[in-house]
C-alpha cells in the first residue's frame, strides 16, 4: 500500500533553520490543512501522574501498589505518565542538552555530514523535505540506533556511529549519548517491569522481552516560526515504537489528544514524560493505549527535546503474554486485536510505505494480512 506522502524525489526546498526562523512567507509544503492547524488559544494542561520510580524499584509494597494503580489508570486512558526519582543523573541530562545545542547550532552544511538517507531512520534530517511532499514538520532531527548488548558493552555503537559519521571531534558527543542511551535503556527496563506488574503479568516478562533492545534515540530541534498558527513541529501521530521516554527543555510544545481535545504537557526538568507506543499497545492486546500527540512551535524561542524510543530486538515476535489472553478461572480467552509481527516489519512499514500517524497500527495490520495472504513482501 504505497503512501502518496512518501516521495522518491531530491530535496524540494532545504530547511535551513537559521533562515526559515525569520521567514514570514511560509513555503506551502509546511502549511497544514485547516482542521489540523494548532489553535491560537492556550490548551488546557493534561494531568500526567508523576510516578516515583525509585520507590517502586525499592520493593516497598505500598509504593508498588501506588505506582501500579496510577500507571494502570493512565495507560488505560491515554498512555501518558511521568517518572520522577528515576535515577538518571541531572548532570547527564544537562550534558545531553548541551551537546544537542552544539549540534543543532552548527551550519546546515556541517550537519549534513550526518545526513539521513531515504529508507533509513538514522542520521540528520532537516524537515524531511526529501521524504514527504506536504504537511512537512517544522523541525530538524538527529536520530541514531542503540543496542543494549549487556554482554558486549565494549561495542559502544553510539560512539562508533558519530566517530564514523562526524570524525574525531565528535568523540565526546558520542560518549555523552552512549551514556545517555545506556541510562535510558536501564530506566525503560524498570518501566517495563512496572507495566508488567500493573497488567498482572510476571514482573520479569517484559524486562526479558526487551533484553538486548534495538532502540532509537532522537534529538529534536523546533526553530521558532513567524507563523506558528499555520505549521506543526511534529504532526499528529502515535509512536509506532514500544515506549517513548522524552525529556523536554523548558519551552512548552508537547500536546496530547484526550477526551476530544488537545492538552499540553508542560516541561518539568526533573521528570521524563513516558508514553505507550503502538508496539506496546499490541503487546498488551490493546489494554494500554498508544495516544495521539503532536508538537507545536512558537514565534520566539527554539524548542528542543530528547526522545528515546524503546524497541524490541528487530526479529523478536510481538505477541501478548498468555496471562493477558487466557482466564483460567472462567476458562475463557480474550480475542487477539492484532496479528503477531516483528518490530523489523513495522519499522520498515513506517520508513518505506507509510508515514507514521494515528492509524499506523491498523494500516500495518491490514498491510501484513494482505501481504501474508498474497505471499509478497513488497
Ligand atoms: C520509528 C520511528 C518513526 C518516527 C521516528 C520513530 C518513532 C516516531 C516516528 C515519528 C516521529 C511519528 C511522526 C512522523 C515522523 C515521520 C516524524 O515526524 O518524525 C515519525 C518518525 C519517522 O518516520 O522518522
Ligand atoms: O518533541 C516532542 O515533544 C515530541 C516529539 C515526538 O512526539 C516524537 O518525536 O515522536
Ligand atoms: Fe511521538
Amino acid at each position: 500500500m504505497p503512501d502518496e506522502t512518501q516521495v522518491d524525489q531530491p530535496n524540494l526546498i532545504s530547511f535551513d533553520s537559521s533562515i526559515l526562523r525569520h521567514e514570514h512567507n511560509i513555503p506551502v509544503q509546511y502549511i497544514w490543512p485547516d482542521h489540523e492547524k494548532p489553535s491560537p488559544d492556550p490548551p488546557p494542561e493534561l494531568h500526567v501522574s508523576p510516578i516515583d520510580m525509585g520507590a517502586f524499584l525499592s520493593g516497598d509494597p505500598v509504593a508498588i501498589s501506588n505506582a501500579t494503580r496510577l500507571v494502570n489508570e493512565a495507560c488505560k486512558k491515554h498512555g501518558f505518565f511521568q517518572v520522577i526519582n528515576h535515577g538518571v543523573s541531572l548532570e547527564l541530562i544537562s550534558e545531553a542538552h548541551k551537546n544537542m545545542d552544539l549540534f543543532f547550532g552548527m551550519s546546515l552544511q556541517e550537519k549534513m555530514r550526518a545526513e539521513r538517507k531515504n529508507g533509513d531512520y538514522c542520521g540528520y534530517a532537516s524537515s524531511f523535505t526529501g521524504r514527504f511532499s506536504s504537511k512537512l514538520p517544522w523541525k530538524e532531527t538527529l536520530s541514531f540506533g542503540y543496542c543494549d548488548d549487556r554482554d558486549h558493552r565494549s561495542l559502544n555503537m553510539v560512539e562508533d556511529y558519530f566517530l564514523s559519521k562526524l570524525g574525531e571531534d565528535f568523540i565526546q558527543f558520542g560518549r555523552v549519548f552512549q551514556d545517555y542511551c545506556d541510562a535510558m535503556s536501564s530506566l525503560s527496563l524498570g518501566i517495563t517491569e512496572l507495566l508488567g506488574v500493573s497488567l498482572g503479568v510476571d514482573p520479569s516478562h517484559f524486562r526479558d522481552f526487551f533484553e538486548g533492545n534495538e532502540s532509537i534515540m532522537r534529538l529534536n530541534n523546533y526553530p521558532p516560526c513567524q507563523r506558528p498558527d499555520l505549521i506543526l513541529g511534529t504532526g499528529p501521530h502515535c509512536d509506532p515504537t514500544s515506549l517513548t521516554i522524552l525529556h523536554q527543555d523548558d519551552v512548552e510544545g508537547l500536546q496530547v489528544f484526550v477526551d476530544g481535545k488537545w492538552h499540553s504537557i508542560p516541561p518539568c526538568s526533573e521528570a521524563f514524560v513516558v508514553n505507550i507506543g503502538d508496539t506496546f499497545m499490541a503487546l498488551s492486546n490493546g489494554m494500554y493505549k498508544s495516544c495521539l500527540h503532536r508538537a507545536v512551535v512558537n514565534n520566539e524561542t527554539a524548542r528542543k527535546s530528547l526522545a528515546f524510543f524503546l524497541c524490541p530486538k528487530l526479529d523478536k515476535v510481538v505477541t501478548p503474554p498468555n496471562g493477558l489472553l487466557v482466564n483460567n478461572t472462567t476458562n475463557t480467552t480474550t480475542p487477539r486485536l492484532y496479528p503477531d509481527f516483528t518490530w523489523r516489519s513495522l519499522l520498515e512499514f513506517t520508513q518505506k510505505h507509510y508515514r507514521a500517524d494515528m492509524e499506523t497500527l491498523n494500516a500495518f495490520s491490514n498491510w501484513l494480512q494482505y501481504h501474508c495472504n498474497n505471499n509478497t513482501t513488497n
